[in-house]
This record gives structure tokens, sequence and C-alpha cells, in this order.
């Protein structure tokens, strides 16, 4: 058996779909607020492998929530990689462009130094660290501008926002891979399929989906493809004030996912699925 940490999210919900037979775990069964749960249930179901699919997600208010945000994305996941070393299983967990500072233009390698720009990068940072030191087997999959037809993203924001506008302004200079949902579900079980038979695989990826646009060209595809007219104003992110500061440049190097025959998804594709599944478009 698979044990996945999380239930409602966007990413659990995919893998809810793809992988029916998993235990999922919702706040309810255990809540990451309180690591020595992630233990008691890794050792309870005694599973095959554990995917992470659930974290502290809202960067806004993670600035004045930090030390919840870094138990839920930083001890939780190393106490359930502890336990995974423990037991000999392997752990899939999935992390953010947002340990990155966003300097430069280059795409990001696995590799390259990370220096988070606001708490929610940092809190996940704190979680990838405490996995690498387990010595579990396991898979980081740093990803980006997850959406789907579920949750809380962008597609659904912006959606939302033309009930009542037709002219938005939107970010352009922060560049990255919008990346669905589903695509990371099954890059996950990829993940995990591959680390139960070769732990050497351990490490981490990067997995977003390609081409890599602007979040103003983003919300021009999504009312394109919806059909819908609204006029897209490009601004610069010193126009739109947030309390967390996000990365201008998000681009990943994502070669190394050829060690699992994966490739970066076309969300362009994915993004009609969703559409469809909203019942936005037939
Ligand atoms: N969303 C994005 O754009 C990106 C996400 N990621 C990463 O991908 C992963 C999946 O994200 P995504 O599916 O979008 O997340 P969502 O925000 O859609 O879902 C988060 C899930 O975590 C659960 N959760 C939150 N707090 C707790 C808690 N204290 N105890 C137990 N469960 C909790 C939520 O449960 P509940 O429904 O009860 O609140 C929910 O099921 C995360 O690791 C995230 O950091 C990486 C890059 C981009
Ligand atoms: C609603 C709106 C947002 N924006 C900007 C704000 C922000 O820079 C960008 C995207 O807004 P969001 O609130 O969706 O961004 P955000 O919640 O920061 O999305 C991030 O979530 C976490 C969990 C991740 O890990 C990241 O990869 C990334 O997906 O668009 C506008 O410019 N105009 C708008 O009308
Ligand atoms: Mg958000």
């Amino acid at each position: 058996m698979i044990l996945v940490f999380g239930q409602s999210g966007q990413v659990a919900r995919e893998l809810g779909r793809l992988i029916p037979d998993a235990t999922f775990l919702d706040r309810a069964a255990c809540d990451l607020s309180v690591p020595t749960d992630c233990i008691d249930a890794i050792l309870y179901n005694r599973p095959r492998a554990v995917i992470n699919a659930a974290a502290y997600t809202a960067v806004d208010k993670a600035e004045s929530e930090e030390e919840l945000a870094t138990v839920i994305n930083g001890h939780a996941p190393a106490a359930m990689a502890r336990t995974c070393d423990e037991l000999r299983i392997p752990l899939v967990h999935i992390s953010t462009d947002y340990v990155f500072d966003g300097s430069g233009t280059d795409p990001r390698s696995p590799d390259a130094a990370t220096a988070p720009a606001n708490a929610y990068g940092r809190s996940k940072l704190v979680g990838e660290e405490g996995i690498r030191a387990s010595g579990c087997a396991h898979a980081i999959m740093r990803t980006s501008w997850v959406f789907s037809s579920h949750g809380n993203n962008f597609v659904k924001t912006m959606l939302r926002l033309s009930d009542t506008r037709d002219m938005l302004n939107v970010v352009s200079d922060q560049i990255g891979g919008p990346t669905p949902a589903r695509d990371i579900a099954y890059a996950a079980m990829a993940m995990a399929e591959a680390l139960m038979v070769d732990p050497t695989r351990t490490g981490t990826y990067h997995f977003s989906g390609a081409p890599d646009v602007s979040w103003a060209d983003f919300a021009r595809e999504i009312f394109r493809q919806a059909g819908r007219n609204v006029t897209i104003n490009d601004i610069p992110t010193s126009n739109f004030p947030t309390p967390a500061k996000r990365p201008l440049n998000s681009r990943m190097d994502c070669d190394s996912l050829r060690n699992f025959t994966l490739r970066r998804p076309d969300w362009k594709a994915a993004l009609t699925t969703v559409l469809e599944e909203l019942d936005v478009i037939e």
C-alpha cells in the first residue's frame, strides 16, 4: 500500500484518481502541525512508500505564521523521512520554486544554491533539508505554479475575477512554468515506483510545465481558451504589493527527469482539460 499525506489538496486529489487504492490521510487523520502524528501514521499503516502531498501553501499568510508553516512544511516531512528510513521505504516529497531567490534569467538546476525570499519558501527548505539529513530513500520534486480543477489556484482565481471584471492587472516580470496537478501526481507515482526498485535514485528533481511564461501570459491563455474577453494589463511586481516577496525567475532546469523517463508536461493542453472539468468549456 502507498500512504499519502493529504486528501483534499490539488495534488492529493489527483493522486486519488490515479491510485485510488492508496491510503489518504486528511487533516483529521493526521495533522502535520503535530509531527509525531506523522510517525505514528506511517508505523500504523506500514506502507511500501510514502508520498507527502500536504503542506501549508498560503504564501502571504505564512509571513505572519512562519512558526506554524515551519512545523507543517519543515518538521513534519523530516519526521516522515526519519520513519521511512527506519522502515527502509522511500518518501516522495513535493517542494517549490520558492526555495530560490529568483535572481537572473537562467533555468535553475536542482543543485543550484537555495535562498528563499519568503517565509513559505524558508519553511519548505527546512523540509528539504530534514529529508536529506534523514538518510531515507527519497525524491524531492520541486514544482511550481500548480493548477487543477480543485482547490485554490491561479486559474480559478482568474476565472472568478472575470465574473465581475473585464480588465485585470497581472504581473509580467515573474516567469515560471505552470504545472498541472495531474502530471505531478503521475510523476510522484513514477518516482515512488522507481525508488522502491532502486533507492540509489534518491535526489532532488525539478518538474514544471512547459513553456515558461509570465503570470500575465498565463492569464491571457486562460481567457483565450475560456473564450472570455478579458484585457490583461502587464504590470511590474512593484505595482502589485503583497505581504510575501515572490521570486522573479522561477524557471527550472528539468533535465534530470530523464532519470525517470519523465518530461515537462505541456501546460496549455492540460489547461484545456481543467477548463472542461470546470464546465467553462465543452
Ligand atoms: N500550489 C502551488 O502552486 C504549489 C505547490 N507546491 C507544493 O506542492 C504540494 C501540494 O500542493 P497543493 O496540492 O497545491 O496544495 P493545496 O494547498 O491544494 O493543499 C494542501 C493540502 O495540505 C493539507 N494540509 C494543510 N495543513 C495541514 C495540516 N496541518 N495537517 C494536515 N494536512 C494539512 C490541506 O488540507 P486541508 O484541505 O484540510 O486544508 C490540503 O489537503 C505542497 O507540498 C506544496 O508546497 C509546490 C509548488 C507550487
Ligand atoms: C490575483 C492576481 C495575482 N497576481 C499575481 C500575484 C502573484 O505574483 C501571481 C500569482 O498569484 P498567486 O496568489 O496564485 O501566487 P502564489 O500563491 O504565490 O503561487 C505560489 O504558490 C506556492 C504554494 C508555490 O509553491 C509557488 O510555486 C506558486 O504557485 O500573480 C496579479 O498580478 N494580479 C492578480 O489579479
Ligand atoms: Mg496561492
